[in-house]
């Protein structure tokens, strides 16, 4: 079975991926390099598996792979074990979920957790489900939130020091974030902590439910009135952790709802970046991207640890891209601003960050309040940019150790956008705010970026047509790998961006890419399968990709030896 040490070890060990991000830190960075910038040509696929007709939705899973077994999750709660070697089916898993599920954004997962003989995941009813290895029965289920108020799982949970460590969605519904811990054998629960102000943290000592401080200390703070209550904040990205600073790095959605004017004040911990102390959950730091979001600008994109060398002192630092448009270099230690810049081409809400990294704001690129209207039904419409899905939206970035670059799967893309009144009911949308989104230019949305975190620079970058929605992943072969919507499997040379290597797998890539290596042979899985928030919520973007294909397939590359 799977140890604590095999994870924190995942990185090195490149005879198997046991966790999501290729490593706690979430750096997608292999150090395998026989397939490289002269050898990827002979990249071929060797088998391709299907999760069957009638399901065929967004597939954003990262697989695992563990003793020549794939686990990989499919839309609508799925999993599924798979021989490395020829491709058969071991088994599979269906939550068989109600009919009253409410994702946002299409009926995603994002993969599995491994632990000792288990395979963990999270399902659209917000339940987590651990499952036997070998049979893909259920071992122990527990529920993390009422998916009738519209809580959902959609992110793969980690697991650090035998705890599973989940998220939570449903920012549009007006629920309250976490993150929790649960006991990876047992599924017996360690501590939960609410990511909005005023909220209390427990934790479980001896089976014993016990306070552990309020989130922010009180309510009241940063939220006028009772809005804390259903504020939002959703982690529903899951998270990263660094064994360095013994620190979990999770971020946090959308205030809700969308309408600013309902919430004056920064509305802790929405739109943040938040350092957790894995063992009891206490909030030890955080950062917010956007204080008082008013443009749905989440703030849940991955935090990657890395470190950097600058006047002979090594730096402990993490970089993330924000929805709104900044990257962010942070120490991580501490959560001290460092450095940020735009990494996208046209940011309108905000002229900059300050020296704390706070946005100084445009405020008449805030979009206006429904009770300046003449009939107080909506507010003064804006256009901003970036859209809210982001300058980044889910789609996991990369950081290779070799080029010390970061691979941004970015868009450029603006919204018209207004705001509408709207009172909290459980289970019903909660948004009060239309929009529409549009592209900018002609040619393309989706640009793969190359990222000098040190000087904010864009070392190279390709344009895609349609959005990109899948992560990238990087190896000590000089290669960025990434899928596209249009259906390409691609490789870059890392250091010049020159495209190495693309292979059409019938349907849009939204999922990232793995590689590992077996008998002597290097290997790289993609889950395809075309999908997520782009063709629900991308106004007239989403006609640009309505011919896309739908899918659902799991392909398999190797380099052959000879
Ligand atoms: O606030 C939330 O709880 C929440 C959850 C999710 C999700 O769980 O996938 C998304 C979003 N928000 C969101 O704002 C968003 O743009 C988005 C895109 C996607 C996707 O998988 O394509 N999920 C989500
Ligand atoms: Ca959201």
């Amino acid at each position: 079975g799977v140890t604590d040490q095999d994870i924190l070890n995942d990185q090195a060990t490149t005879g198997d991926v046991v966790s999501n991000g290729m490593g706690l830190r979430g750096q997608r960075y292999s150090p395998l390099a026989a397939l490289n910038t002269e050898t990827v040509k002979d990249l071929r696929p060797v088998w391709a598996f299907s999760f069957g007709g009638e399901k065929q939705r967004g597939q954003e899973s990262q697989p695992v792979v563990k003793d020549g077994v794939m686990y990989v999750t499919g839309s609508y709660s799925r999993v599924f074990a798979i021989d490395v070697k020829t491709g058969d089916e071991l088994w599979q898993y269906d939550a068989r979920l109600p009919d009253a599920i409410m994702p946002c954004c299409d009926v995603i997962n994002r993969g599995v957790a491994l632990y000792g003989d288990l395979v963990i995941f999270g399902t659209l009813d917000a339940k987590l489900v651990a499952l036997n290895k070998d049979t893909g029965k259920v071992v122990w289920k527990k529920t993390v939130g009422d998916y009738k108020a519209g809580y959902s799982l959609t992110a793969a949970p980690i697991v650090v020091k035998g705890k599973v460590i989940t998220g939570i969605s449903g920012g549009e519904f007006g629920i309250v974030g976490k993150v929790e811990a649960y006991d990876a054998k047992t599924g017996q629960i360690a501590w939960t902590r609410p990511t909005v102000e005023g909220h209390m943290g427990y934790v479980w000592k001896d089976g014993k439910k016990v306070e552990n401080g309020i989130s922010g200390g009180e309510a009241g703070k940063t939220w006028p009135g009772d809005l804390w209550k259903t504020g939002g904040a959703a982690t529903w990205l899951g998270g990263t952790y660094d064994a360095d600073v013994d620190l979990l790095f999770f971020g946090t959605g959308n205030p809700a709802p969308w309408n600013s004017h309902l919430r004056p004040g920064d509305n802790l911990f929405s739109s943040s970046r938040l350092g957790i102390d894995p063992d009891d959950g206490k909030i030890v730091w955080h950062f917010q991207t956007t204080p008082h979001d008013g443009w749905d600008y989440d703030g849940v994109n991955e935090l990657i640890s890395f470190d950097y060398k600058a006047d002979g002192k090594t730096i402990k630092a993490a970089g993330t891209a924000d929805r709104n448009g900044f990257f962010y270099v942070l120490n991580r230690e501490n959560g001290d601003f460092i450095r940020g810049f735009p990494f996208v081409d046209k940011i309108t809400w905000a002229k900059g960050l300050d020296d704390k990294g706070r946005p100084i704001y445009n405020e008449e690129f805030r979009p206006g309040n429904p009770a300046d209207s003449a009939d107080g039904k909506q507010g003064k419409a804006i256009v901003a940019a970036p859209s809210f899905l982001g300058g980044k939206n889910w789609m996991p970035m990369s950081y290779s150790q070799d080029t010390g670059l970061f691979y941004v799967p970015s868009n450029e893309w603006e919204m018209d956008i207004w705001n509408e009144p709207v009172s909290y009911k459980k289970g019903a949308a909660y948004l009060g705010a239309g929009f529409t989104i549009k592209a900018m230019n002609e040619d393309y949305i989706g640009v793969l970026r190359a990222i000098d975190p040190k000087t904010g620079k864009t070392v190279w970058d390709y344009k895609n047509y349609a959005p990109l929605w899948g992560g990238t992943m990087v190896t000590k072969g000089n290669l960025v790998f990434m899928g596209n919507p249009e259906g390409y499997l691609m490789a870059f040379d890392a250091k010049t961006g020159e495209e190495k290597y693309k292979f059409n797998t019938g349907s849009g890539i939204v999922g990232t890419p793995i590689t590992w290596d077996m008998d002597g042979e290097q290997y790289v899985s993609v889950v395809s399968g075309w999908g997520g928030a782009v063709p629900l919520w991308g106004g007239e973007v989403a006609k640009r990709v309505k011919n896309f294909n739908q899918g659902g397939m799991v392909w398999t590359f190797k380099l052959p030896k000879s």
